[in-house]
């Protein structure tokens, strides 16, 4: 546990906001919910940009950073391999993904610019969001203090009541899945999973710590399952490991069936009421999920110093400024990943082309 640090996250975000994190008392938002874009993204293509380096892998392909020939500005290009997709049953995701980043436009989630396709590969261009993942923060600090665990946990707040209010369900919250911008301010991604839901669904997804008991066991669910995974996120961030961690997916699947939940001594009481009131199987208790909706959790005593409002105006400062020099393609706090050959831009038969229209 890298202690110093972590004292140094703690000692610097009081320093700029005193003990309770520069968040005022009592006041709630009104209307969150910026008007859904109707401008259309543009077309690109592959000779638009200069490929640089991977800043990430994923299970049908990888992120490059990216360089626009006509602006200079960077950018990242998540390719998928369609063949992978296939293979994996993942084309309705895949199109999905594609559909919700077009629709979706919001100070913490992701912003995407456009689409194309080759003869093997799908290509997405989305901003590229300097400041790492939140996971690579979070182990380096071993945990957050309670008030830096709290400013994250409001943006994703905002981020997933957003998606909601758009009838999107995320499934897929997670560190790894949450970006900082160069400010410190977290960008959601991986749409992957995100699919757009009125009532219910069904399909077993998402990643095993953090997934609901409703999608183990393959009952309908609906939005509430990412309300359950924001508990987990909470819980993460101020323990440093998940609250159902196991060896294997099947003993944490077990875990998260039965339920029981162990707060380490140190959280705040006001976390583990909060987070006994996400991290509940009974729908008909759980936050987010009753009559007042995302309003339940803004309100609940743990959040009582945000100033919803200013946060979504991004007028709070954050707890961490990511030490990277903006606007220049600094990678210095992605990992390392090997290159492979590349096989972008392949010309010729295509037998995909039918799943993949809308790219
Ligand atoms: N816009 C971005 N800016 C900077 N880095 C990014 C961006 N999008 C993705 N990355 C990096 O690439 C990684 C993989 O991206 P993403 O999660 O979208 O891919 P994936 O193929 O869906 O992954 P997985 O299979 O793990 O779900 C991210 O965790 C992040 O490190």
């Amino acid at each position: 546990m890298d202690l110093g640090y972590h004292q140094d996250l703690q000692r610097q975000y009081e320093q700029q906001f005193g003990n309770n994190g520069g968040y005022s008392h009592g006041t709630r938002e009104k209307s969150l919910l910026p008007q859904r874009s109707v401008v259309s993204k543009g077309k690109y293509c592959l000779q638009d940009f200069q490929i640089m380096r991977t800043l990430g892998t994923g299970s049908f392909g990888r992120v490059h950073l990216v360089r626009s020939v006509h602006n200079g500005r960077y950018y990242a290009m998540k390719v998928l391999k369609k063949q992978q997709v296939i293979k994996m049953k993942q084309i309705e995701h895949t199109n999905d993904e594609r559909r919700m980043l077009k629709l979706v436009e919001h100070p913490f989630v992701i912003r995407m610019w456009g689409t194309f396709q080759d003869a093997r590969n799908l290509f997405m261009v989305v901003d590229y969001i300097e400041g790492g993942e939140l996971f690579s923060l979070l182990r380096k600090s071993h945990r957050f203090p309670n008030p830096v665990a709290k400013f994250y946990a409001a943006e994703v707040t905002l981020a997933l009541e957003y998606m909601h209010a758009h009838n999107i369900i995320y499934r897929d919250l997670k560190p790894e899945n949450i970006l900082l911008d160069r400010n410190g301010h977290i960008k959601i991604t991986d749409f992957g999973f995100a699919k757009e839901v009125v009532t219910v669904t069904w399909t077993l997804c998402g990643t095993p710590d953090y997934i609901a008991p409703e999608v183990i066991t393959t009952k309908p669910y609906n939005k509430s399952v990412d309300w359950w995974s924001l508990g987990v996120l909470i819980f993460e961030m101020l323990a440093g490991y998940t609250p159902f961690y196991d060896t294997t997916p099947m003993k944490t699947y077990e875990k998260i069936l039965q339920g029981k939940v162990n707060y380490p001594p140190f959280f705040h009481p006001d976390a583990v009421d909060l987070l006994s009131k996400l991290i509940t199987a009974d729908l008909t208790r759980r936050l987010g999920n009753l009559q007042s909706g995302s309003d339940d959790i803004k309100s609940h005593p743990w959040f009582s110093e945000v100033v919803w409002e200013k946060l979504l105006a991004k007028d709070i400062e954050t707890p961490y400024e990511p030490p990277i020099t903006p606007g220049v393609g600094d990678t210095s706090l992605f990992d390392q990943y090997p290159e492979e050959h590349l096989d972008y831009g392949i010309k010729g038969e295509d037998p995909y082309a039918q799943y993949f229209t809308d790219f």
